[in-house]
């Protein structure tokens, strides 16, 4: 990992994962820098993490090699246009993580020629469990693509897409996907206690069976479909709730909401880059 200070612009949930699993990587918190505009939460920041914090965005930008813009894609121009003097002075390699924010729209903001990779990272960054997709344009250096991997690579598995299009779909999957196998698990705990499981016991025994279900389908060499066979004995029980979930639609169901989340993406996209 590059030792070089980060800068995060924007010190909330995605931002918090990403430093807190750079943290157990390795890094040295105070190569981490974070402008966060709300005073409690920078306070949070230094306490759990021991992190440099900010209050202004240009101050965190100058003297960091690596700047992660982690607000939200709705105050990610007004933000960008802020710290753009900076950047084009220190020319840092900037990492986006924001949803839908296109990386032209980025790079005209920070006013031009700025070496950025667009990234798509989750929230188990925080337990180096997580997944991100990066795009960089033709122009960005083999040596700043690699740098940027680095970082994101230091929190889990990390692939390049070759079309930015394709980040759309990647935040439809990984991006928002912890949060469709959180309500998975909120869903089967729930049906687990009117089955008259007690509470804790139905949360353990939910979360510790999607663990060990990724964990299998990560290390197996068959597919998903092989290994959901192998639990579902014929005329037995997980057939019996196979099937009640077939009937549900559950692929449908799963094709509509990645879609919706792929459109919302290109919606953002659109409607913040208007600016042209
Ligand atoms: N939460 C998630 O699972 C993921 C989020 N993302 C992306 O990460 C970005 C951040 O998302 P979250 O961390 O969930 O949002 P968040 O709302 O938790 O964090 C954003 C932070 O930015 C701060 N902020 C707002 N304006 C600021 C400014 N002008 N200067 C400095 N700080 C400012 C806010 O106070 C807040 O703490 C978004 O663009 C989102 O699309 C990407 C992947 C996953
Ligand atoms: O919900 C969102 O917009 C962000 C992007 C991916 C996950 N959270």
């Amino acid at each position: 990992m590059t030792s070089t200070p980060i800068a995060f612009i924007g010190g909330g949930n995605m931002a918090r994962s990403l430093i807190g699993g750079l943290i157990a990587d390795g890094v040295d918190a105070q190569s981490l820098w974070v402008a966060e505009r709300a005073p409690q939460s920078r306070e949070a920041l230094r306490a759990q993490f021991g992190v440099r914090t900010f209050e202004a965005s240009p101050e965190a930008v100058i003297g960091a090699g690596i700047v992660v813009l982690a607000v939200k894609p709705q105050v990610l121009r007004e933000v960008a246009q802020g710290i753009a003097e900076a950047v084009q002075h220190q020319k840092p390699l900037v990492i986006s993580i924001a949803a839908g924010v296109r990386m032209s729209d980025i790079d005209r903001w920070l006013g031009g020629g700025v070496a950025l990779v667009r990234t798509m990272p989750n929230t188990p960054a925080l337990v180096r469990s997580g997944a991100t997709a990066l795009y960089a344009a033709a122009g960005v250096s083999a040596e700043r693509r690699r740098q940027a991997e680095s970082v994101l690579r230091a929190v889990g598995l990390t692939v390049w897409v070759d079309d930015e299009a394709d980040i759309d779909a990647v935040t439809a999957l990984s991006g928002s996907g912890p949060a469709y196998f959180f309500l998975v698990m909120e869903a089967m705990e729930a049906a687990a206690v009117q089955l008259g499981l007690k509470p804790d016991t139905a949360r353990l025994l939910a979360l510790q069976t999607a663990f060990g279900a990724a964990k299998i389908a990560l290390e197996a060499s068959e597919s998903p479909a092989e290994l959901r066979e192998r639990v579902t004995s014929p005329k037995g029980t997980t057939e019996a709730a196979v099937q009640v979930l077939r009937e549900a639609g559950i692929e449908a169901i799963f094709s509509r909401a990645l879609a919706a989340a792929a459109a919302r993406s290109r919606e953002l996209g659109d409607l913040l880059g208007s600016d042209r």
